[in-house]
């Protein structure tokens, strides 16, 4: 079943630069589906595309059915996001922080505090949740945003670049969070430079090259007998 249909989407920026032309994929329910590409080659306006941050000048996307453009709250309400810089508010608490999200998300209070204490005690955040998020270095308030995201249980967790800047005790701890999610029946999209862990960890890849889709479907398939590596680098030089 498809929880995030992209079809046909092209993206436009006012100096006119075509950043996504034409891409059309589809991450089904149970997929950890990992997003390739070189620098600038659009991964982030795709992702900011389906978020809805960015408006789109073609094409259509869908979220377990709804129209991120007809339907963004809908839309917004299964998604969680994490971007490659989290900005969170600086003058919370980490624990304030993730409540707010909590109450936006309407977790109730009973799952939430189960929630909170199960994640931030495996992320090694719980003493430090107490303090102002302005005292964190750039792994913690990664980690508590990925916190935040697990305490509502999307059904689309969306990540840009999210192993840059972890150590690789909380990369570990993040692979494992990422399949228990498709275990409970999400589906997981993330961009990633790290062609070795999209290798072991994603049943399904898509490999994006100035802006266009050069190859989408399960990770054997697309990379042939070959490694990802070897085949990210054959598609550099088109
Ligand atoms: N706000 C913007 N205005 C104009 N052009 C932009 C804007 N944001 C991105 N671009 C351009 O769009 C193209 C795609 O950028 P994007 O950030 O989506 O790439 P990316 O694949 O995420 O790159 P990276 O791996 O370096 O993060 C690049 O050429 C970039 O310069």
């Amino acid at each position: 079943m498809a929880i995030l249909e992209i079809k046909n989407l092209t993206k436009i920026y006012k100096n006119k630069k075509k950043a996504v032309d034409q891409l059309t994929l589809t991450v089904d329910k149970g997929d950890i589906f990992g997003f390739i590409g070189g620098n600038g080659s659009g991964k982030t306006t795709t992702i900011k595309a389906v978020v809805g941050i960015h408006n789109i000048n073609q094409g259509e996307i869908f979220i377990d059915g709804h129209s991120i453009i007809k339907e963004p709250l809908t839309c917004k309400s299964k998604i969680a996001y994490i971007p490659d810089h989290p900005n969170l508010y600086e003058h919370l608490t980490g624990y304030q922080y993730i409540n707010f999200i909590a109450d936006l998300y309407n977790v109730p209070t009973s799952k939430r505090k189960q929630r909170v204490q199960k994640y931030s005690d495996l992320f090694a955040m719980t003493p430090a949740l107490n303090h102002a998020i302005s005292s964190y270095s750039h792994g913690m308030k990664q980690r508590t945003a990925i916190i935040s995201a697990l305490v509502h249980q999307p059904k689309l967790f969306i990540l840009d670049e999210p192993f840059i800047g972890l150590d690789p005790k909380a990369s570990y701890l993040l692979k494992q969070v990422m399949q228990e999610c498709v275990a409970n029946g999400g589906a997981i999209f993330f961009s990633t430079h790290v062609l070795d862990v999209a290798e072991k960890l994603c049943n399904k890849i898509a490999l994006i090259h100035h802006g266009k889709l050069i190859a989408s479907g399960p990770t054997e398939t697309v990379k042939g007998n070959q490694s990802l590596e070897a085949f990210f680098m054959e598609v550099q030089n088109i």
